[in-house]
């Protein structure tokens, strides 16, 4: 769902608001002029991840289209002029996601904070591990709110095994009293996999528990909540952790991808794959490096300009990753590209890479015309000492495909 949905009063600064939203997001914003209008758009057009109103009046006379937009699922955020403790329960009692306050210059801002961040949860996974019920209900009921996929587990072991069955959870809020497995214990577990990069845990304990809250940062957890807590408080620290962790695949796409193409790079391969490389070899696993070039890379560039090469370039690294997901891919520089392959025959690996040759060969590469290329590589399964050792004997074997007429490949067995 990617289009946000504004109901637009007259009241309110929503007009304005929607055009600097849709520029300041790249995200449709549609309006209509009332709940009900809204409530039948939305019935056909399934497309909206977000309502945004100016109208939480709970005597409005189309109010009950209000609470039938929000028996829909979508998250509805209430824009008010002021905030009063009244306004803000009734909001919260009535099961708006969110309001903001519009009363000053950070108003906007926090607007498409707010918005910005229901977008991107929609496509976060996190999981709950408490076992009171009414508990479990209220996290899970303010999660669902905000678009999170959420994931319950009743104690620790079911938490690991949840976790197993869906790598793709970035974050663990675990309750400390359990049957089976308390939360710290899980917190010990899950470190034993997941760094704090790549999974956050927010450990949950009460008032009275101080200790636990440090044991609970001691043990790995990223950040803590002490019972009872306010929804907005859950949602702050939920969101704050989100985007730590957001930050942080930033931080290393930045790092150890190449920007034109977002294969990874060569400090990749020397920092992160070496350690593969060594557990592979002294688990007796089978590993092949292949080497890549296009031919005569420099005529693209001078035929149709510098920036038709590097969509030449784009277009290869996609078709790479794309046959070869299964594996590291990488680019070396330049024109120059790189695989490996752990535990797969050599046979295989190598007529994987035949293939891939020939489909490149064949592939219309689109520069407002059709342009074809072909390209030389240099496999190797030869183990050497480093990573570095093997990757210079796959240079040379692609040096050898050059010189032997392009367009081909040249491995260690010949
Ligand atoms: N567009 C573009 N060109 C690049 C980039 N990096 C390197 N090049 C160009 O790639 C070309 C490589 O040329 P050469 O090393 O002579 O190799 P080639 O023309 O591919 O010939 P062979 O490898 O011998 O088949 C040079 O013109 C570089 O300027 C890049 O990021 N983008």
């Amino acid at each position: 769902m990617n289009r946000i949905l504004l109901i637009e009063d007259g009241q309110m600064i929503t007009h304005a608001l929607s055009s600097s939203i849709s520029k300041e997001l790249a995200i449709e914003i549609d309006s209509v002029d009332s709940l009900a209008e809204a409530k039948a758009r939305l019935a056909v057009n399934h497309d909206y991840f977000a309502v945004l109103t100016g109208q939480s009046d709970p005597d409005a006379p189309d109010n009950e289209a209000l609470d039938e937009i929000m028996q829909l699922h979508i998250p509805v955020v209430v824009i008010t002029a002021s905030f009063s403790e009244k306004t803000r329960n009734e909001l919260l009692e009535r099961g708006l996601t969110n309001y903001i306050v519009y009363d000053s210059k950070h108003s906007f801002s926090d607007l498409i904070h707010i918005l910005q961040r229901l977008y991107l949860n929609q496509f976060v996974s996190v999981l709950v591990v408490e076992d009171v019920f009414t508990d479990m209900q209220f996290i899970t009921k303010q999660l669902r709110k905000w678009l999170l996929n959420v994931h319950e587990a009743k104690n620790g072991i079911e938490a690991l095994n949840i976790l197993e069955r869906h790598p793709e959870i970035k974050m663990v809020l675990a309750n400390y009293h359990m049957p089976e497995m308390n939360g710290m214990e899980l917190v010990k577990a899950l470190r034993e996999k997941h760094d704090k990069e790549n999974l956050a845990i927010i450990g949950i304990s009460a008032l009275d528990e101080k200790l636990l809250s440090a044991s609970f940062i001691k043990y790995g957890a990223n950040d803590v909540l002490t019972k009872p807590f306010s929804p907005e408080e859950l949602l702050c620290r939920i969101n704050h952790n989100l985007e730590m962790l957001e930050l942080q695949t930033d931080l290393r796409d930045v790092i150890y991808r190449d920007h034109l193409t977002q294969l990874f790079n060569r400090r990749y391969l020397f920092e992160k794959v070496e350690k593969q490389f060594r557990s592979a070899k002294s688990a007796g696993q089978s590993i092949t490096m292949g080497v890549m070039d296009i031919d005569h890379f420099k005529r693209i560039n001078d035929s149709y300009g510098h920036h038709s090469g590097d969509a030449v370039l784009q277009a290869v690294s996609a078709l790479f990753s794309q046959r070869f997901p299964d594996c590291i891919t990488f680019r070396l520089g330049g024109e120059e590209f790189g695989l490996i392959l752990f535990d797969t025959p050599f046979e295989i690996a190598l007529s994987r890479i035949e293939q891939f040759r020939h489909d490149l060969k064949g592939t219309a590469i689109d520069l407002g015309h059709p342009v074809y290329i072909t390209a030389s590589f240099g496999v190797t399964d030869e183990l050497t000492e480093q990573l570095e050792e093997m990757l210079q004997a796959a240079d040379r074997l692609l040096y050898l495909a050059k010189q032997q007429g392009r367009d081909q490949i040249c491995t260690n067995c010949e």
